[in-house]
């Protein structure tokens, strides 16, 4: 029942206050008493305060933000991100800007460091193509000099299949991810980059279930979402124990509604991203999920083994891929599919493609309408941007991964890209609605295609 309709409309300084002061389970029982109208406007995503405050940052990454000087391409793709998902422009000069200060970014040996002249690393590569591709354009995408981006990721090659970060940098995870991420979209993951990568993510699967950065290591929001998407786009997502990660990563969402990065930690609105991400991931990997319980469930459920499920099969189909489209891309994947050894069952630069068409399952497997409830109550910043959570500072990273882990929540109930989703599947108003990721990426769908058609020509 909603308290009584002479309950007024809280002010914008008595939310903010009820944030800090209140443990957030509590001033949710709060809000749950609250009048429909009042949560609505409680609920409103700030969209012309985010578009101010990061049209500011935008503005500001020359000269550099001193203590950010070696993250100056994350900057750029987390500020460049998170207006295209609220839809908005970005002056054209700002763009230009940004292209030529990616370009003075990227190693004359390839890849990209963290400002004009650093060394090369493999998280401010991804960084940087994703903000390319997130621009979009004939300019932006051929910007990036791939035979030499190709050089880098071969250099970051371990024999142990693994991948190091920089030169003589660390191995981990993350440094798996962002090679073959990167390698997938601009289409030049081949065998060599591939060779192994799996062995190396299934040793940082633990016991929780969840993946850790390195072996031995904790199982990580950050490094889960990584793993899974690198076994996804490496055609071996088979390999891991995904009821067991399905099982830790459901049990990352706390009462306060948002997600924890690991066991016993403070819930985050990162972790909308990384772990929301991961449930994306998920929602499509349902018949290897079935497979795999079916079949542990066979053999008196006490078995590791895991099944050897046909994924390629499933996945990398051109001609089921290109259905509800009639891009070149479908054309070129199909073509692309016919072209190859038949020891292969498809083209591995597709998976990512593919996999967006694949149908999901009905329901989110979290609880996404709690999600946006953290992401829209607790976690914004009314003035603008978003933060970890209340009493904590806005941030350039905050404001995208939670931004990208709303438009999950928010496209976690529609099956198919082109109509939009139901008002039911969002919480506060409908303009609140943000415009729809590749989960495998965190790229807007729409760039994701545009880069997809473009490489493939490549
Ligand atoms: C693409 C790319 C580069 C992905 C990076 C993925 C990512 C976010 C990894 C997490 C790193 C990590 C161990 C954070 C823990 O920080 P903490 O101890 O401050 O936070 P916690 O208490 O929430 O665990
Ligand atoms: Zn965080």
């Amino acid at each position: 029942m909603e308290s009584s309709a002479a309950t007024t409309t809280p002010t914008v300084t008595q939310r903010d206050q009820w944030m800090v002061e209140y443990q957030v389970f509590q001033k949710y029982e709060l809000f749950a008493s609250l009048p429909r109208n009042a949560k609505s406007a409680m609920l409103e995503l700030q969209r012309d305060n985010h578009m101010e405050y990061l049209t500011k940052g935008l503005k500001r990454l020359e000269p550099s933000f001193s203590v950010l000087d070696a993250n100056r391409p994350w900057l750029c793709y987390w500020i460049l991100h998170s207006i295209a998902l609220l839809d908005e422009f970005v002056e054209s000069e700002l763009e230009d800007n940004a292209i030529e200060f990616l370009s003075r970014c990227q190693d004359p040996n390839g890849g990209y460091g963290g400002g004009p002249g650093q060394m090369p690393h493999l998280a401010t590569t991804y960084a940087a193509v994703n903000s390319l591709i997130t621009v979009g354009g004939e300019q932006s995408l051929s910007s990036i000099n791939r035979e030499k981006l190709y050089m880098f990721l071969r250099r970051m090659k371990q024999a142990s299949g693994a991948f190091r970060m920089h030169d003589a940098g660390e191995i981990d995870v993350r440094a798996c991810y962002t090679t073959i991420s990167v390698a997938s979209v601009l289409n030049m993951l081949d065998d060599e980059l591939v060779q192994n990568v799996g062995d190396y993510i299934l040793s940082c699967q633990t016991y929780e279930g969840g993946i850790a950065g390195e072996p031995g290591a904790e199982a990580h929001g950050g490094y889960t979402f990584c793993g899974l998407a690198t076994m996804i786009l490496i055609n071996e997502v088979n390999r891991l124990d995904l009821a067991g990660l399905l099982d830790w990563v459901a049990f990352r969402q706390g009462k306060e509604c948002g997600f924890q990065g690991r066991t016993n930690k403070l819930v985050d609105s990162c972790y909308s991203f990384w772990q929301g991400g991961a449930f994306a991931l998920l929602q499509r990997l349902h018949s290897i999920l079935d497979e795999q319980l079916a079949h542990r469930h066979s053999r008196g459920n006490c078995s590791n083994d895991s099944p050897q499920i046909g994924v390629a099969s499933d996945i990398c189909d051109g001609e089921k891929g290109g259905e509800g489209t009639s891009s070149q891309v479908d054309k070129t994947c199909h073509f692309m599919l016919r072209g190859l050894d038949a020891s292969r069952p498809g083209n591995i630069n597709c998976i990512g493609y593919n996999f967006i068409k694949q149908p999901a399952e009905e329901e989110p497997l979290f609880h996404s309408w709690a999600l946006q409830q953290y992401i829209l109550l607790c976690s914004q910043d009314l003035k603008g941007g978003l933060r970890d959570k209340p009493g904590k500072s806005r941030d350039y990273y905050h404001t995208c991964y939670s931004l990208s882990g709303l438009s999950v929540c928010q496209h976690s109930r529609s099956h198919d890209e082109d109509s939009p989703p139901l008002p039911s599947a969002l919480m506060g108003p409908y303009s609140n609605l943000l415009e729809r990721i590749h989960p495998l990426f965190n790229v807007i769908l729409e760039r994701y295609y545009e880069a997809h058609e473009f490489f493939a020509k490549s």
